[in-house]
C-alpha cells in the first residue's frame, strides 16, 4: 500500500491507498520539529483505533516545507522499510515537464495539482487552491505546468488584519449574511470574504483573457467549499486532488521505471 503525504505550511495530510481507494486520510500541523518517531506514533494509534489495516510499502511526499522531509524520509525508512518519493526532487519524474522561466523551483504541490487536474479535465484549466497560500495553477492542453498567480491565503489576510490593527479581534473565515456589516466582526467578514471572492474571479477572468481561450476552472484546498458557495465560477470542488494527483505520479515513476 501507499503512503501519500502532502504537506502545506499549515497541514501535512497523510493518506493510504491500497491500489483502489484511499483507507484513510489523518491531519496533522505542519511543524518542521516533529520527528520520525512521533510522526509514527501518531500514525500507528490512528490506525489502532480507526482499526485500519494498512501494510504500507511504499511511499511519496510533496512538501512546500523544505525543512520537514527530512523527517518524513527518515519515518519512511525506518517505520515501513522503503524510500519515499519526494515530488521535486531529480529522481521523481513528471508525466510533462512544467514551462516557466530558468531556475524556477515551481511548489511540488502546485506540481502534484497539474498532473491531477489534467487527469480527470484534460487542458487548458486553472486550478485554485485554498491553502496557506491561495495559489492559481494554469494547465496547458497538454498537461505542462505553465506558470500561475500566488495571492495571500484567507487566513492570512485575516491574522495580518487583526496582527495590524490594535481594535480588529482574531475571527474565523465565515461567509456574512449581508456585505454591509453592522458590526466589527461582519464588516471584518464581509471584507475578507467578498474581497477573495472578487479576487479569485478577477484573477480568473484576466487569466481567460490573457490565453484567450476557454479554461475551466477546478477548486481544492479546506476552503474551496465555503468560497463556493458566493461564485458560480468554479466547475467542480475536488478535496482530493493533491492525493490523487501523489498516486497518479507515483504509479508513473513504476510505469517508467
Ligand atoms: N474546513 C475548513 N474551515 C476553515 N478553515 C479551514 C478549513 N480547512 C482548512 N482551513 C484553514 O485554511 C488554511 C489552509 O489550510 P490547508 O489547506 O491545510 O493549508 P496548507 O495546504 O497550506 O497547509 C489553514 O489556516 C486552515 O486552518
Ligand atoms: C505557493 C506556495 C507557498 C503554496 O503553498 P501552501 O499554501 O500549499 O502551503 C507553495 O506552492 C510554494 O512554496 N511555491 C514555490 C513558488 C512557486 O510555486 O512558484
Ligand atoms: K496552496
Amino acid at each position: 500500500m501507499l503512503l501519500a503525504i502532502d504537506c502545506g505550511n499549515t497541514n501535512t495530510v497523510f493518506s493510504i491507498w491500497d491500489g483502489t481507494r484511499f483507507l484513510a486520510t489523518w491531519r496533522i500541523a505542519t511543524d518542521h520539529t516533529r520527528t520520525a518517531d512521533e510522526y509514527f506514533v501518531w500514525l500507528s494509534s490512528l490506525m489502532a483505533m480507526t482499526k485500519t489495516d494498512a501494510t504500507v510499502t511504499e511511499a511519496i511526499i510533496s512538501s512546500t516545507v523544505p525543512r520537514v522531509v527530512f523527517n518524513l524520509r527518515v519515518l519512511c525508512n525506518r517505520y515501513f522499510d522503503c524510500r519515499p518519493l519526494v515530488v521535486g526532487k531529480p529522481d521523481c519524474r513528471l508525466p510533462v515537464a512544467p514551462r516557466v522561466d530558468l531556475g524556477t523551483t515551481v511548489g511540488p504541490d502546485r506540481l502534484v495539482n497539474t498532473v491531477a487536474g489534467h487527469d480527470r479535465h484534460g487542458g487548458d484549466l486553472i486550478i485554485v487552491d485554498f491553502g496557506t497560500a491561495t495559489t492559481f495553477d494554469v494547465v496547458d492542453d497538454d498537461g505542462a505546468y505553465v506558470g500561475g498567480v500566488i495571492a495571500p491565503g484567507v487566513n492570512l489576510s485575516l491574522e495580518a488584519l487583526h496582527n495590524a490593527a490594535a481594535a480588529l479581534p482574531h475571527i474565523d473565515v465565515a461567509k456574512p449574511d449581508k456585505v454591509i456589516g453592522t458590526n466589527t466582526v461582519a464588516c471584518m467578514q464581509s471584507g475578507v470574504y467578498w474581497g477573495y471572492v472578487g479576487l479569485v474571479e478577477g484573477i480568473v477572468r484576466e487569466v481567460r483573457r490573457e490565453r484567450d481561450r476557454p479554461m475551466k476552472v477546478v477548486a481544492t484546498g479546506g476552503l474551496a467549499s465555503l468560497f463556493a458557495q458566493g461564485t458560480a465560477l468554479f466547475h467542480s470542488i475536488e478535496d482530493d486532488l493533491t492525493m490523487h494527483g501523489l498516486v497518479l505520479i507515483n504509479d508513473y515513476n513504476k510505469e517508467t521505471a
